[in-house]
């Protein structure tokens, strides 16, 4: 927790307090801490299993803690009614994964789809506003196109269309280039960079690509057997003497050396 005295002053948007979470004798996360100043982009990282989904997942009120405090905007996510937690929802984008894109609409209608569930815009609103997002993530042209006609990275964008469509302030990735190729993952953290440049945007991504966490992070996280272990700045965490981050870091490298090598021979 090498910053946490100089993040006293910033305003935060999202305030983990000793989390803790079993399901049954499974102890998920164990006393997690972490925050994430507004306006700044924090990759959390971890190996599989360490608890980085389910501590995402408290964020959206999706789970319930067993112990500890969650404050997303300054607000205890678990003591929002049904009412607020929706608010609170509006408030985030989520790119998982899985785009979940509708496959029988195209991609107009598919951006398009937030706003006509949760405002009151009328049609020309709604062509403006979708007509200018999908510029900013450079998909004018395939507003007729449908899921299915697109390629990974073109789906991946319109995801972050129709999630960035209500402007949230809070954005939410949980492994958003898990199984792209390397052109694909390029633009998918171009996008994460767009969604900090244009919408001002606070942002936590989940990604085991190291290499684009420390492009793209203002600060890392590695979550180890259920806790934040380290936190802080790319050039802080590279120098980081917890055998956790020692350790998924030099794994890191090894396999990077092992593929050089491969492609080499
Ligand atoms: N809904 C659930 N019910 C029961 N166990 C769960 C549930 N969700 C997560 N777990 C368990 O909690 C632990 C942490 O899971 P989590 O999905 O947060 O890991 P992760 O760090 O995101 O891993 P990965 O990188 O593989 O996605 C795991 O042991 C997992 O099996």
């Amino acid at each position: 927790m090498s910053e946490s005295g100089s993040q006293v002053a910033a305003k935060l948007a999202i305030e983990v307090k000793d989390l803790h979470k079993s399901f049954g004798d499974n102890a998920a996360l164990r006393g997690a801490n972490l925050v994430v100043p507004e306006g700044t982009t924090c990759v959390l990282m971890g190996v599989s299993g360490s608890g980085k989904s389910v501590l995402m997942k408290h964020l959206m009120g999706l789970m319930k803690p067993d112990r500890g405090s969650v404050k997303v905007n300054g607000e205890e996510v678990a003591e929002l009614d049904e009412k607020a937690l929706n608010q609170l929802r509006r408030q985030q984008g989520v790119l998982f994964q899985a785009n979940a894109l509708f496959d029988s609409f195209n991609v107009y209608d598919n951006v398009a789809f937030p706003l006509r569930e949760r405002t009151e815009m009328s049609e020309d609103e709604i062509r403006q506003t979708v007509d200018k997002t999908l510029a900013m993530v450079g998909l004018s042209h395939a507003t007729t196109r449908f899921p299915g006609e697109l390629s990974g990275g073109m789906q991946k964008r319109v995801g972050f269309a129709r999630a960035a469509i209500l402007q949230p302030k809070i954005l939410l990735y949980d492994d958003p280039t898990a199984g792209l190729d390397p052109l694909t993952t390029a633009s998918v953290n171009e996008i994460i960079f767009t969604g900090k440049q244009q919408l001002g945007a606070t942002s936590l991504v989940i990604t085991p690509d190291v290499a684009s966490a420390f492009g793209m992070a203002d600060h890392l996280a590695l979550m180890h057997e259920g806790r934040v272990v380290e936190y802080g700045p790319p050039d802080s965490f590279r120098e980081s003497q917890h055998p956790a981050v020692k350790a998924f870091l030099n794994n890191y490298l090894r396999r990077r050396s092992q593929r050089v090598r491969a492609a080499e021979g």
